[in-house]
């Protein structure tokens, strides 16, 4: 199998390597430079125990950063320091070394010609026998800081050598005797300052800030572009033989420094990345790429080598956090990105992580070492897939921008937008909260109709918001009133019709988005949207009203459903009204409650209210005079299912007389009475006497059928009232 573009390009970008590197080492005379401290006085240009001893005398144990906490722990970090405010640095030829040793530190560390490095006075620290730094990495505590500048001033010591590390590299750093020793390094790599073994080791510490630090460019390099150019070309390794792969759809080249967000946003790069990154923007642009700064989060699992044997990755997920494509706003992101689009010139597990985890006994998984690492990158994808790694990074905002573009009916993008079969697919699976508003608004701009009804179709009702009525209009008359309609009835699908979504959906947006659809002179729209839901509101009441519904459950659903159910008829003409009246009609169980609450939710002289006001009063005197009941009259209301089992139970329990039966039945179809008669909740007990074959089932009408039509009687007298007053 060929070599992967993306590893080859990861051997070229290590061959480009320039020479700039992580740390450097120069040395100026001591004449150069004079030391005055607070409450000692000026310093000699070499100094001794003597010295040493004053200056403890003015200076306080030293703290270190820990996030955004400063802690003091002479096991992380054990030596005096004098903070900058306390030491004034002078000297003729001080300023003129000082620059001249950072345009050769800016050169050696390879940060890009033209930038300007200044140098912050941090502290003086002295290290007595015994003291040290364990190793750390320095806070970059302005946005500009790229690196830190010791400088060793003359004392007699040894031991409390300065080692940096980087990319899995190591440089010990000794001071030059009799000089000043000038050590460089950036910011991001560890460094420890070893126990000083003799003697006294006192240092100057600087924090050094570039500017004009814009990333040069850089000659176009030919390799380099063909080999972008081949990786989105090549469809990924397959995982197993037969995985069927597509061509990348970004690559994502990892950087070997750390780099706050911010310094990413300034185009900060240290070392070798600055050069990197100038070279792949260049040839990005020469193949037609666009580019991004990122961050990613890498996690690593390797299992545990053992007799010796280095251990095996066993896993790794990349995540980009973060990016900022050129010329644009930075973003927050969260988008797993597959190992065949990554190009890692220098590989993680050189670098140091900034967790791990060590995980013994997983059985038959051996024992693993897990580490986590952040790194940043440049992320290179092609301009033709812009759409589809946007999508796929951040969906709302992809499609708010097309929709942008597509408002100034740009007639290349509407194409690509439609043709962009990579893209769609991806919306329909995450359909994220937010999207709606673009989708609507691409699916107007968009003559594929095919393409508009995927965009839309899985979004729900609850979605669409007043201010889509514009779009929603735009949408009737690109793709017609019966696309509408299905669109809409697919939306209404989502949520069953008494729902607490389609409720409160219907409460606080119907009414307002039909008064925007009527201004926008798209009142068939309105009207559609009214329809729909008219004919959900009949369904509703002929479902409600089927004798297998718990009366109690009925009611419930009536109750709660009654304010949509007015907003609804609000929206209706007459005709609909009409129609529900007649289905009020044909289905009256329990329908007051229902009624009674649309008429609470109107005002009193809406005519709406009024009519359903006379359908509210002759029910309820129906309902009154089937209520009152003849002294010892033992008779229920009763309907069954229809079978002959219920026809007997219909029987008994619509006989004014007959208060007790036994019935010796076969278990089904007790099971099936006994279902009947809690579902319709009658006032009868229904035990089986558990002897003989088959065994028996008891009925037994309860005296609670008195209190219960009673209350009910007096309830239905005081509506009436309520109604009559209303009129
Ligand atoms: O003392 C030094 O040389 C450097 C100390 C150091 O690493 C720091 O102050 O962060
Ligand atoms: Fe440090």
């Amino acid at each position: 199998m060929s070599t992967p573009p993306r590893i080859s390009l990861a051997r070229h970008l290590n061959d480009q390597r320039p020479e700039g590197s992580f740390s450097t080492q120069l040395t100026a005379s001591p004449d150069a430079l004079d030391i005055r401290v607070e409450g000692v006085g000026a310093l000699p240009a070499r100094m001794y125990a003597a010295d040493a001893k004053k200056l403890k005398a003015v200076a306080g144990p030293a703290h270190f950063g820990r996030g955004t906490e400063t802690l003091h722990d002479t096991d992380v970090r054990d030596t005096w320091e004098i903070t900058a405010d306390k030491v004034t640095l002078g000297g003729v030829e001080w300023d003129a070394t000082l620059g001249q040793i950072l345009t050769e530190v800016r050169d050696d560390l390879g940060l890009p010609y033209g930038s300007t490095l200044t140098a912050e006075l941090h502290g003086l620290l002295v290290y007595g026998t015994g003291q040290f730094f364990a190793p750390h990495q320095d806070t970059e505590k302005a946005d500009a800081m790229v690196a830190t500048l010791v400088v060793v001033l003359p004392s007699a010591h040894s031991g409390g050598e300065l080692v940096v590390a980087h990319a899995g590299q190591t440089r010990l750093h000794r001071p030059v005797d009799s000089r000043l020793t000038f050590i460089a390094f950036y910011a991001d790599c560890r460094h420890e300052i070893r126990r000083v073994r003799s003697g006294h080791r006192i240092t100057l510490v600087f924090n050094l800030l570039i500017s004009d630090a814009q990333v040069g460019e850089s000659a176009p390099d030919d390799v380099l572009a063909s080999l972008i150019a081949d990786h989105f070309a090549t469809p990924a390794q397959p995982r197993w033989p037969q995985e069927q792969t597509t061509t990348p759809s970004r690559l994502v080249v990892l950087l070997d420094h750390e780099y706050s967000k911010h310094g990413l946003s300034r185009g900060q790069f240290k070392g070798h990345d600055a050069e990197r990154v100038s070279a792949i923007r260049a040839a990005a642009e020469r193949t037609d790429c666009r580019t991004a700064v990122a961050l990613t989060k890498i996690h690593e699992t390797w299992n545990e080598g053992y007799d010796g044997y280095a251990g095996d990755l066993a896993d790794t997920e990349t995540v980009l956090s973060w990016w900022q494509p050129v010329d644009e706003d930075c973003e927050e992101i969260a988008l797993r990105v597959a190992e065949s689009e990554i190009c890692a010139p220098t590989p993680t597990v050189s670098l140091n992580p900034y967790e791990s985890e060590y995980t013994g006994n997983m059985g038959n998984y051996g024992n693993t070492e897990e580490y986590w690492y952040r790194r940043a990158a440049v992320v290179v994808w092609p301009q033709a897939r812009d759409f589809a790694v946007r999508a796929e990074t951040d969906p709302v905002r992809a499609l708010e921008d097309i929709a942008e573009r597509l408002h100034d009916a740009d007639l290349a993008m509407r194409t690509q937008s439609a043709i962009d079969a990579r893209a769609v697919p991806l919306f329909v699976r995450l359909a994220p909260a937010g999207a709606f508003s673009p989708c609507l608004k691409v699916a107007s701009s968009v003559d594929d109709t095919d393409l508009a009804t995927r965009l839309l179709e899985p979004f729900s009702i609850a979605s669409l918001r007043t201010d889509d009525a514009p779009h929603l209009a735009r949408a009737a008359q690109r793709h017609g009133m019966s696309w509408v309609s299905e669109i809409v009835a697919s939306w209404l699908s989502r949520h069953s019709f008494a729902s607490e979504l389609h409720d409160d959906w219907t409460q606080a947006t119907l009414p307002a988005l039909c008064d925007r659809l009527r201004a926008e002179g798209a009142a068939d729209v309105a009207d559609l949207v009214a329809t729909r839901l008219h004919a959900m509101l009949l369904a509703f009441v002929r479902r409600s009203s089927s004798a297998g519904n718990p009366p109690s459950r009925r009611q419930d659903g009536y109750r709660h459903s009654a304010p949509t159910a007015a907003v609804i008829l609000a929206e209706c003409d007459d005709e609909a009204l009409a129609e529900f009246r007649s289905a009020v009609a044909e289905n009256p169980r329990d329908v007051t409650t229902l009624l009674l609450g649309i008429l609470a939710a109107l005002p009193q002289d809406d005519p709406i209210a009024i009519a359903l006001a006379e359908d509210t009063t002759v029910l309820l005197e129906r309902r009154i005079t089937e209520l009152t009941r003849r002294h010892a009259d033992w008779s229920i209301a009763f309907d069954g299912c229809g079978c002959d089992l219920c026809g007997r139970l219909e029987r008994f329990a619509r006989s004014s007389e007959s208060t007790r039966t036994e019935w010796p039945l076969k278990k089904d179809f007790r099971l099936h009475l006994h279902r009947e008669i809690d579902n319709a909740e009658l006032p009868v007990d229904h035990t089986t006497i558990r002897t003989g074959r088959p065994f028996t089932l008891v009925l037994t009408k309860k005296k609670a059928l008195f209190t219960r039509d009673a209350a009910a009687r007096r309830q239905a007298t005081k509506d009436l009232a309520w109604v009559a007053a209303r009129r």
